[in-house]
């Protein structure tokens, strides 16, 4: 084992040469930090974490490929911030649902954070300043919108700080030994449609009852408790109470994924060089309305990638929100031009680094 005790000095050696290098890298930080508070400008810069980690992925040489550098940097740029600027962030909870885990890959383990119940108090908490930052979802790729999300971002005024897109996982958790002796599962209404495959293969019609509620936390809470009982679940979750996991990975598609908004009362973001631009547009009721504008963003040479309606809410008739996304920044000449023109019925909601 001689070999062994010399390669462990040897990572005993690196790690400390490593934390040297954390402690020099805190202490930029924080006079970068007191510039900030000088200058009285924002604390989180999404698109200069965004071109650290570019710049670092295309630098590696070795096996600490790009998702290790994005694990360990996120890491490092959240408890730089903390050292900046203690933040506290709320999510659409409750702990463990999926919103957390996407809060916490951009705000790390040291962070404050705030669990709420419905995405409207996440907005609410933000508008009031109660937390920096609140973290929603916007959409998934097999189920569509969020409709709340959307109508909320058209009654608040906050802003689109960043975006992320998580590749969406479900487990099958129990306590038994064998899908023979399941008699209910719980989980969400969406995780019973996404699973639809795998609750057809491996049991019988009317084996076993759905039972939907309001977390994937709390199914797992039921599962872990009751005998006969699942659940399909995150794998955070099944951690949190010790819930055994006896598949993996039971959703339909491979490609699974939602997209969650960071969102934030200061603009934050510079141009990137890879954005994207979010507004919510009303347009008038007359033929042509929405073709004129779309006609806009075709002359500027804007892809859009995104476009919904939604009802506008107001009185009886039938008016419509679109709520856009399109490729670039609000600074880019060319959406200056199509923002101009319209901006009699523009809302604008957030440039930001496009993730997806
Ligand atoms: C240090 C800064 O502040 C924050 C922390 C960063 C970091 O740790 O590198 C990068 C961007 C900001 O979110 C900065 O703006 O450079």
């Amino acid at each position: 084992m001689e070999n062994l005790d010399a390669l462990r000095q040897k990572i005993d050696d690196i790690d400390e040469q490593m934390l040297q290098l954390l402690n020099d890298r805190m202490e930029v930080v924080k006079e970068v930090g007191h510039l900030k508070a000088h200058h009285k400008t924002v604390i989180y810069r999404p698109e200069r974490e965004k071109a650290i980690i570019d710049r670092l992925a295309k630098l590696s040489k070795g096996s600490f490929n790009r998702s290790a550098i994005e694990a360990v940097f996120h890491q490092i740029f959240a408890i730089s911030r903390n050292l900046e600027l203690p933040e506290r962030i709320a999510y659409l909870g409750p702990m463990n649902s999926f919103t957390h885990q996407a809060a916490e890959s951009r705000f790390g383990a040291l962070s404050e954070y705030l669990p709420l119940t419905t995405i409207s108090k996440v907005f609410d908490a933000v508008s009031t300043g109660k937390v920096r930052f609140g973290v929603v979802p916007i959409e998934n790729n097999q189920e569509g919108i969020v409709a709340d999300t959307i109508d909320l971002l058209g009654k608040h005024d906050l802003n689109i700080v960043a975006e992320v897109a998580m590749p969406i996982h479900f487990a099958f958790g129990t306590k038994e030994n064998s899908v023979k002796s399941i008699k209910k599962i719980y989980s969400r209404d969406i995780a019973f449609r996404q699973c639809k495959s795998f609750l057809g293969e491996f049991f019988e019609e009317g084996q076993v009852e759905l039972i939907p509620v309001n977390s994937t936390s709390k199914a797992v809470k039921m599962a872990a408790e009751e005998e006969g009982a699942a659940a399909l679940c995150s794998h955070v979750a099944a951690r949190e109470y010790a819930l055994p996991i006896l598949y993996e990975n039971v959703e339909d598609s491979e490609d699974n994924f939602t997209r969650f908004l960071i969102l934030g009362k200061e603009i934050v973001n510079k141009q990137s060089g890879k954005d994207k631009t979010t507004i919510l547009a009303k347009i008038g009721d007359n033929p042509g309305a929405l073709v004129n504008m779309l006609q806009d963003f075709y002359q500027a040479g804007i892809n859009l990638t995104k476009i919904e309606s939604r009802p506008a809410k107001e009185g009886k008739n039938f008016k419509y929100w679109f709520f856009i996304d399109f490729e670039g920044h609000i600074e880019d000449e060319s959406a200056k031009a199509v923002m101009m023109v319209n901006r009699d019925k523009i809302k604008f909601l957030g440039s930001y680094v496009r993730m997806c």
